[in-house]
C-alpha cells in the first residue's frame, strides 16, 4: 500500500492534476466526507487526510510514503527524516512581516527596542529577526494573525499573504518580505527505498506535470 498524506483545502485541490497525471484518481472529496482514509481507483494507494502541519510529521514516521507539504511548515518542522525532492509550485503565497497601517516599523527596528511579534511561523520569524540583530518576544497563535496589532497583542506579524487582500480588510500593511512559499513533494526515506518501484513513476509523472506548467 501507498499512503499519501494530505490536507483538505488548497493542496488537496492544488494535487489532485498531479495526482490524475499519476493516474491516481480520489474515491471521495475531503469535504464531502468525515472520513481519514481515502481509497481511490488504485487499489494499492490511499490518502490520508491530515492538518497541515502535521503532513512531515505522518511521512517522518512512515505512516505515510509521501505528502505534500508548504515551505512554510516544512521549515517549522525541520524537515528530518524527509526527502524534499519536488516543488511542486502550488499553493504559492509570501512569508511577510506585516504591521498597522501608520505603525513606524523602520523605526521601531532601529531604535532596537524590544517588539512584540506574533506569529504562527515562530521559527521563521526567530531566524529572521536574529539575522537583523532585532529582539524580539515572540507570541505564538495558531491562526487570525491579523488580529493581533490591532487589538495591541503584538506589534506586528509574520504571517502568509497571497493577494494582501486579508492584510488589506484589516488596516494592516507589509513591511518586509521574508521568502516565497510553495508546497513540497515530501517522500518517507524508508519508503523511497523499500517501494522505489512503484514509487518512482509516481514522481517522475508529478515532475513531468510540473515542468510541462513552464512549456
Ligand atoms: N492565502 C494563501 N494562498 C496560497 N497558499 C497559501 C495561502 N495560505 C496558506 N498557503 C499555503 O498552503 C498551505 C496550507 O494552508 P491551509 O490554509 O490549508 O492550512 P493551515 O490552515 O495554514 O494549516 P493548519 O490546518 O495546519 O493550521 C500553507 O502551509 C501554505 O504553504
Ligand atoms: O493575502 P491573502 O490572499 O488574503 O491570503 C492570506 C491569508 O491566507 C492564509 O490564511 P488562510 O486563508 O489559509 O486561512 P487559515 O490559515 O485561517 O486557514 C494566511 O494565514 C492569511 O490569513
Amino acid at each position: 500500500m501507498i499512503t499519501i498524506a494530505l490536507s483538505k483545502g488548497r493542496i488537496f485541490e492544488e494535487t489532485l492534476p498531479l495526482l490524475a497525471a499519476a493516474g491516481i484518481v480520489p474515491a471521495e472529496a475531503p469535504e464531502s466526507t468525515r472520513k481519514l482514509i481515502i481509497g481511490t481507483n488504485q487499489a494499492d494507494v490511499q490518502l490520508i487526510i491530515v492538518r497541515a502541519s502535521d503532513v512531515p510529521t505522518y511521512v517522518q514516521y512512515g505512516a505515510a510514503d509521501l505528502g505534500v507539504a508548504g515551505k512554510d511548515v516544512l521549515l517549522e518542522h525541520g524537515g528530518q527524516g524527509l526527502y524534499q525532492p519536488l516543488d511542486l509550485e502550488i499553493a504559492k503565497c509570501a512569508l511577510m512581516v506585516a504591521v498597522k497601517n501608520g505603525f513606524d516599523y523602520e523605526g521601531a527596528v532601529k531604535q532596537g527596542a524590544r517588539m512584540r511579534i506574533a506569529t504562527k511561523y515562530t521559527e521563521q520569524a526567530k531566524d529572521h529577526f536574529a539575522s537583523k540583530g532585532v529582539h524580539v518576544d515572540l507570541i505564538k497563535l495558531y491562526g487570525s494573525m491579523e488580529l493581533a496589532p490591532l487589538v495591541g497583542l503584538a506589534d506586528a506579524i509574520v504571517d502568509l499573504v497571497s493577494t494582501g487582500g486579508t492584510l488589506k480588510a484589516n488596516n494592516l500593511v507589509a513591511v518586509e518580505h521574508i521568502r516565497e512559499i510553495s508546497s513540497r513533494l515530501v517522500v518517507n526515506q524508508s519508503s523511497l527505498k523499500l517501494k522505489h518501484d512503484r514509487l518512482q513513476p509516481m514522481l517522475d509523472a508529478f515532475a513531468t506535470t510540473v515542468a510541462s506548467r513552464h512549456a
